[in-house]
């Protein structure tokens, strides 16, 4: 396990997550994932995120071998036969898959690793890994969620349109996760994933959030 350094929060001091080495983060697409966990890395470099295969078309700013690998189709499917992802899913289209060899690497050096990955992929990795920790990111409201993937200005019409439909039944799977974090103000919703990932997971059972923090968009 590294030793990771003081995180933001004044009420608890730990040098390291106490919860497990695997963390898998979901959430319908476009409720903030990937800039909360930019956020989290800020403060916490040592907390490595894994880098996914996907068939989906590079957006413009992002490289190949950093935010994703970038594949056709050919060879996702040739990386499926091989064996190559522990989990993989069709998501709005696009395939993508998670590459067990790096995962595996950065877990035998000790390191603590996200996966950032949609609910069938999280289904997966429960089942193989149920020790793996499961985050569930939600939106404030729909109405939310659809305005901040419009704002990012990086999905079609279509694509909007089906990651929006898939986004009513992830969230209705909300409950299947270890947590539930509401991403409503940026700054509060890092602190409180920092506080989950830096409490030891009793203290976590003997005080759940309360009601208001978990509740589902309506
Ligand atoms: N708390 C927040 N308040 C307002 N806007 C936010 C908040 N969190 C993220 N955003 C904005 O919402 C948009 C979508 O965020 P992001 O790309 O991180 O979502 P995501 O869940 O990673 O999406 P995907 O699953 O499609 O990759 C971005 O424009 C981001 O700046
Ligand atoms: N099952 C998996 N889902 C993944 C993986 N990498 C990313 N994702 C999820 O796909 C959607 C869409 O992502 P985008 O970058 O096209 O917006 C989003 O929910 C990601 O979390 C993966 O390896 N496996």
């Amino acid at each position: 396990m590294p030793s990771i350094s003081v995180p933001l929060s004044s009420e608890i001091v730990v040098t390291s997550p106490t919860v497990g080495q695997l963390i898998v983060f979901t959430g319908p697409s476009g409720v903030g994932k990937g800039t909360l966990l930019r956020q989290l890395l800020k403060h916490h470099p040592d907390i490595q995120l894994s880098i996914s295969a996907t068939t989906r078309q590079p957006r413009p700013g992002e490289e190949h071998g950093k935010h994703y690998y970038f594949v056709s189709r050919p060879e996702f499917k040739a990386m499926v036969e091989q064996n190559q992802l522990l989990e993989w899913a069709e998501f709005a289209g696009n395939f993508y898959g998670t590459p067990r060899q790096p995962l595996e690497a950065m877990i035998s050096h000790g390191n603590v690793v996200i996966l950032e990955i949609e609910l069938e992929g999280a289904r997966q990795v429960r089942a193989t890994l149920p020790e793996a920790q499961q985050i569930f990111v939600l939106p404030p409201s729909l109405q939310e969620l659809e305005d901040r993937i419009r704002q990012r200005g990086q999905d079609s019409e279509d694509a909007i349109a089906k990651r929006l439909a898939r986004a009513n039944v992830e969230i209705e799977a909300a409950e299947e996760f270890d947590i539930q974090i509401v991403n409503d103000n940026l700054e509060r919703a890092t602190r409180e994933l920092e506080k989950i990932l830096f409490t030891p997971r009793a203290l976590k059972e003997e005080h759940p959030p309360s009601p208001q923090e978990t509740q589902l968009p309506t």
